[in-house]
C-alpha cells in the first residue's frame, strides 16, 4: 500500500546566510516540498521573510513551494506570493473574517489553496469551505517560532479533519514540533504531509538532512498504512482526483 507521505522541511530552521545552498541541500536530501513560513510580526509574534525572498530562492529547486502565510491581512498579498513562485498558498482561518474569499482568490491565481488552524481553533471553522481546499494545515504549536514542543491535544483534531475530508482530494498537513518520534502518531491520526524544521536541519542525525528526512518518512509510513481506515483504492482515487503532489 502506498501511503503518499510527503515531507516538507521548513526553511525557517535553515541558515539564512546560506539559504540557497540550504534549499539545494534539502532538495538533494529527499524533501518532497519546500515549506516557506511567512511571518509578519502582527498575526504572529515574529518576522521571517516575504515574497521577495521567495522569488529569489525559487530558481534553486523545482520542488513544490508550500507557502504558509502567517500574516493579517492576507488578501492584499496573495498575488505577490503567487507571482513570486508559490505553488500552494495557505492562509490562516483566524487571519480575517472572509476565509471563503481568500480561498477563491488563491485558486483564481492558479494556485493550490490551503487553510491553517491554530491549536485553539476548532475544525468546524472549515466545514463550509472544504470544497475550496487543496490542503488543511493543522498547527501543532502556536505559530511564530520553530523549535517548540508538539501539542498532543491536536491529534484528536487531526482525526476529526481526516474524517471530514472523506474522499476529497485534500492533503492533511501538520506543522510544529514534528520529529521522527511523533511522525507515526500524526500519520496514524490521518496526516499525509509533514512539515519539520528543527528535526530536519538539526535532528537526531545532526546536519545529515537525508538521514533526518528518511527517518521522519519511515516513521510516518509505518504509522500510516495499517492504522488508517483508508483503502489503497481510496488513496488512488484521491491522487487521480488531483491532490497536489
Ligand atoms: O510555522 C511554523 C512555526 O510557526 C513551523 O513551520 C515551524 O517552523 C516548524 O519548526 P519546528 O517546530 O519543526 O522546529
Amino acid at each position: 500500500m502506498t501511503s503518499e507521505i510527503l515531507i516538507a522541511p521548513s526553511i525557517l530552521a535553515a541558515d539564512f546566510a546560506r539559504l540557497g545552498e540550504e534549499i539545494a541541500a534539502i532538495d538533494a536530501a529527499g524533501a518532497d516540498w519546500i515549506h516557506c513560513d511567512v511571518m509578519d510580526g502582527h498575526f504572529v509574534p515574529n518576522i521571517s521573510f516575504g515574497a521577495d525572498v521567495i522569488r529569489a530562492i525559487r530558481p534553486v529547486t523545482k520542488k513544490v513551494f508550500d507557502v504558509h502565510l502567517m500574516i493579517a491581512p492576507v488578501d492584499p498579498y496573495l498575488e505577490a506570493f503567487a507571482k513570486a513562485g508559490a505553488d500552494v498558498i495557505t492562509v490562516h482561518a483566524e487571519a480575517g473574517p472572509h476565509l471563503d474569499r481568500s480561498l477563491q482568490a488563491i485558486r483564481a491565481l492558479g494556485k493550490k489553496a490551503g487553510v491553517s488552524l491554530c491549536p485553539s481553533t476548532p475544525e468546524s471553522t472549515i466545514e463550509y469551505v472544504l470544497d475550496r481546499l487543496d490542503l488543511v494545515l493543522v498547527m501543532t504549536v502556536n505559530p511564530g517560532f520553530g523549535g517548540q514542543a508538539f501539542l498532543e491535544s491536536q491529534l484528536e483534531k487531526i482525526r476529526r479533519i481526516r474524517s471530514m475530508i472523506g474522499d476529497r482530494p485534500i492533503r492533511l498537513e501538520v506543522d510544529g514540533g514534528i520529529t521522527r518520534d511523533n511522525a507515526a502518531a500524526v500519520a496514524a491520526a490521518g496526516v499525509d504531509t509533514l512539515v519539520a524544521g528543527s528535526a530536519v536541519f538539526r535532528g537526531k542525525g545532526g546536519a545529515d538532512y537525508a538521514a533526518n528526512i528518511a527517518a521522519i518518512r519511515a516513521a510516518a509510513e509505518a504509522g500510516w498504512g495499517p492504522k488508517l481506515q483508508h483503502s489503497s483504492a481510496q488513496s488512488k482515487r484521491v491522487s487521480e482526483g488531483g491532490r497536489v503532489r
